[in-house]
């Protein structure tokens, strides 16, 4: 794509996992690292570790963008991706819940490195909301909330799922319907992944 990438797609291989709050892309990384040995990075993950960090100077900006269901900016997720992968002795990662945001998208595939799958789940915000009120319950989590999640799901459909209709042309996204449990989900995930990847 561009000779800018400081990785290859050669010699990596980096999928994203897109969908809404809450439409099980954790849950499905997790099938996928036991059947395919990928190492899983969940971006929202690595913000929180980033907020907890003693020291950390995006704290505070961390938590307020995640307490309102705002981006965190780019320079800030994507330095953390890409310390994260380049410290890994893998060359297979999931990358859960980003690029979400189309300027994200770009810098990431134009500075690190091209993905070479994107799986998008695709769950309506109702079947999301009752996942994500019904995680809250014991997750301690400062955006599972109904306020806060009703925020996620406006970011995610004003900026987030652009991403996905912007990777759409280039023939890369596999849509996964993902309402039902999540062994039905995962049975529609595998057989994509089996195609392009060896099983460990
Ligand atoms: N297919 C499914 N059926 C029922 N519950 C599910 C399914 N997939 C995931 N869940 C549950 O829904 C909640 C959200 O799942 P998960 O954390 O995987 O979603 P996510 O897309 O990674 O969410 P977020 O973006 O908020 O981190 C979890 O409690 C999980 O156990
Ligand atoms: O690339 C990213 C990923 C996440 N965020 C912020 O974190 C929360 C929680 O993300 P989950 O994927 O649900 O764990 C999200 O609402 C954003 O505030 C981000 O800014 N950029």
């Amino acid at each position: 794509m561009t000779s800018e990438a400081k990785l290859s797609k050669d010699d990596m291989t980096v999928c994203f996992i897109l969908g809404g709050p809450g439409s099980g892309k954790g849950t499905q990384c997790a099938k996928l690292v036991q059947d395919f040995g990928f190492v899983h990075m969940s971006a929202g993950d690595l913000l929180r570790e980033e907020q907890q960090r003693p020291g950390s100077e995006y704290g505070e900006l961390i938590q307020n963008c995640i307490k309102e269901g705002k981006i965190v900016p780019s320079e800030v997720t994507i330095t953390l991706l890409e310390k994260k992968i380049i410290e890994s002795d893998s060359n297979r990662f999931l990358i859960d819940g980003f690029p979400r945001q189309l300027d994200q998208a770009l810098a990431f595939e134009k500075e690190v490195i091209e993905s070479t799958l994107i799986i998008y789940l695709e769950c309506s915000e109702e079947v999301m909301l009752k996942r994500l009120l019904k995680r809250g319950e014991t997750s301690g989590r400062i955006d599972d909330n109904k306020e806060t999640i009703l925020k996620r799901f406006k970011t995610f459909l004003e900026l987030s799922y652009p991403v996905v209709e912007h990777f759409r042309k280039s023939g890369k996204v596999h849509t996964v319907p993902c309402e039902d449990s999540v062994e039905e989900v995962y049975a529609r995930v595998k057989p994509i992944f089996a195609e392009l990847f060896k099983q460990k």
